[in-house]
């Protein structure tokens, strides 16, 4: 059974068609990564499917009693307000330590209870905000954005870090990127938003697809290869081919530096 389904879904801002006809499901466990231009409607997407917004036409069904969790595009917090990482965890609701500690480690995170919010990195920032996403025990976590600002290797430990949490905790995810070429390499399946679905499918399906070329050009395809490449070896330098121009996805040290 489908965790979300959305049935020729019209949305309007101010009268303008935002989304128009879009038809939607994601399946537990599923990875699905939602890409498209700048305005072309995927935080509306997101938010429909949570219920912050209502479609002017068609239905959005949910599976009874769904739990999802959702790590925001970004969260601004004031910078002279002392707030450690283990309090901000309890916004809105309160959680056990047990809890916050089991969430963080998920997020990998574990060594930043202590930690002021204010001075957490972007990388780390984002892993308590995944971390907060978790403390529901979702069916269904939706990432906005979530990696903006990160580097690359940041970027790419992140998204590391989603896939395997849906091999830990069994959720499905659905998230929007711009990072064509990190994230779809995590992706079960890539739509391609452009106030409808122009295309979707396999990430190397839409990578070559038509429709996404004419949205991205086709310089993306390569550095997917490369990431592919790179994901998917035993990371054993040793076996004498050239890694020269393979892209690096590193595993950032929480503390600040990166290996
Ligand atoms: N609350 C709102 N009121 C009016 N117009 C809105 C509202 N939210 C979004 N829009 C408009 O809807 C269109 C799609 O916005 P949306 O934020 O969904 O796109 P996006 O693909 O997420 O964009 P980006 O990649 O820039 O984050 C844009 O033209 C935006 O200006």
């Amino acid at each position: 059974m489908s965790l979300v389904t959305l049935d020729n879904v019209t949305v309007r801002h101010n009268a303008n068609p935002v989304l128009h006809n879009v038809n939607f499901s994601i399946q537990p466990g599923e990875i699905v990564t939602i890409v498209g231009p700048n305005g072309s409607g995927k935080s509306t997407f997101l938010r429909t499917i949570i219920g912050a917004l209502r479609p002017n036409h068609g239905t959005v069904s949910q599976a009874p009693g769904l739990r999802i969790g959702y790590v925001p595009q970004k969260l601004h917090i004031d910078p002279t307000l002392p707030l450690t990482v283990r309090r901000f965890l309890s916004l809105p609701s309160p959680v056990n330590g047990a809890a916050a500690g089991r969430a963080l480690e998920q997020a990998g995170a574990g060594q930043l209870m202590k930690r002021q919010m204010t001075g957490l990195s972007g990388g780390q920032f984002q892993r308590v905000l995944l971390a907060r996403a978790l403390l529901c025990d979702p069916q269904l976590l939706i990432l906005d954005e979530a990696t903006q600002g990160l580097d690359q290797p940041g970027s790419a430990a992140f998204y590391q870090q989603i896939e395997q949490l849906r091999g830990s905790l069994g959720c499905a995810i659905l998230m929007v990127s711009h990072e064509l070429h990190v994230v779809m390499a995590a992706s079960d399946r890539v739509i391609c938003l452009n106030g409808h679905i122009c295309c979707e499918g396999a990430p190397e399906h839409v990578a070559s697809a038509p429709e996404y070329r004419a949205l991205f050009g086709s310089g993306t395809q390569g550095a997917l290869a490369l990431y592919r490449h790179e994901h998917n070896h035993s990371h054993d330098h040793s076996c004498g081919h050239d890694h020269a121009h393979d892209a690096q996805p590193a595993s950032p040290d929480l503390n600040g530096t990166r290996t």
